[in-house]
């Protein structure tokens, strides 16, 4: 028995379902610890606030090029978490939608320190039953995380008809034939069919990726950080890796509340008219004179919106939003986001 730690790295594309899909497993009655890791895409943290779970720690990683600062950044919560050895039973990685998970995974091979104290249990996979067939045209990153799958949570069958879901189930086989593969509504699986599953392997991504051991950097020498705009583009013999050049993300706050009768018609419209461009959108905002705050979440023009948990006390009550996607107008977004201010 090797006393590592596991890790389950989630991944998946813009939107898929994988904070939905973590909120389960931190939520069931397990009696496990888990350590969360997240990294998200965008310049202010929602997804930290979007993790449920109450005594669960989430770090959370750098923004940016997972394959140039992530990879720091992970490698340093691991070493901190790794002298807290016995407070948890595993660590949870959730990925960016645009992240490529195989420097994810390699940090667990190459870093002696990492691979020493650690061992990468899975790599799962969300995909969006709506949107992957048309991903995995315009995205190679989603390519990849299908590619790289020991696990894939095909999620959001309610969105599509049967013959849909047969169909994009046919293209993740013919990437992938040998992840198991769950068909799920809102995530609903059962936690043991994604945490250990002792399903990494090696061989296979080998196969996949004959470059997969060796240390990434003399492949983009660098060391900086390359922020959201970053697009290196890099091979490792087998699978390319792609960094999205056009994705940008606009991230914006107003210190204070908004009106939700100027807040509601205004994102409304702006996502069905951007919608095609708007791959993903979220936001935590104060309403005025209401006391929950409201948590909004988009994938291209689906909404979804509620009031979720008081503002806590000494919480400033603040707005704020994030939009991720392809020639978006910042100025006007910014624009019309501060006119709803309260
Ligand atoms: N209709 C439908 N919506 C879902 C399902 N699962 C999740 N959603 C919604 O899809 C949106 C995205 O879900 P998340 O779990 O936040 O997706 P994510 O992959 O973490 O998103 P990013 O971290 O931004 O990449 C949210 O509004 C969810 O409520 C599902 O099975 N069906």
């Amino acid at each position: 028995m090797s006393d590592k730690i596991p890790v389950t790295v989630l991944t998946g594309y813009l939107g898929a379902g994988k904070t939905t899909l973590l909120n389960r497993i931190l939520t069931e009655p397990h009696g496990r610890k888990f350590a969360v890791i997240v990294n998200e895409f965008g310049e202010i943290g929602i997804d930290n606030d979007l993790v449920v779970g109450a005594d669960e720690e989430v770090f959370e990683m750098n923004n940016g090029c997972i394959c140039c600062t992530v990879r720091g950044d992970l490698i340093r919560i691991i070493e901190g978490l790794m002298k807290r050895k016995g407070r948890f039973d595993a660590i949870i990685v959730e990925t960016t939608g645009l992240a490529d998970p195989a420097p994810v995974a390699q940090t667990f091979f190459v870093d002696q320190d990492v691979s020493e104290k650690t061992k990468l249990d899975a790599v799962v996979t969300v995909a969006d039953a709506k949107w992957l067939t048309q991903r995995l045209k315009d995205a190679p990153e989603a390519k990849n995380q299908i590619a790289f799958a020991d696990v894939i949570v095909l999620n959001k069958t309610d969105l599509v008809t049967a013959d849909e879901l047969t169909e994009v189930e046919g293209r993740i086989r013919a990437i992938n034939p040998y992840a198991r593969l769950h068909k799920t509504e809102r995530a609903a699986v059962a936690i043991d069919e994604v945490l250990g599953r002792n399903a990494f392997d090696l061989d296979r991504i080998l196969d996949l990726e004959p470059a997969f051991l060796e240390d990434d950097d003399h492949h983009h020498g660098h060391d900086h950080d390359c922020g959201p705009g970053c697009n290196h583009a890099h091979h490792d013999g087998g699978l390319k890796h792609y960094h999205d050049e056009d994705m940008q993300s606009v991230a914006l706050t107003i210190a204070g509340d908004v009106d939700p009768e100027k807040f509601l018609p205004w994102v409304n419209d702006l996502v069905q008219r951007e919608g095609p461009n708007i791959l993903r959108s979220k936001g935590i905002l104060a309403f005025k004179n209401e006391p929950k705050r409201f948590v909004f979440q988009g994938v291209h023009m689906i909404l979804d919106g509620d009031l979720q948990g008081d503002w806590k006390a000494g919480e400033p009550r603040q707005s704020k939003l994030v939009f991720i996607g392809r020639n978006l107008d910042e100025t006007a977004i910014r624009d019309g986001f501060l006119a709803c201010a309260a």
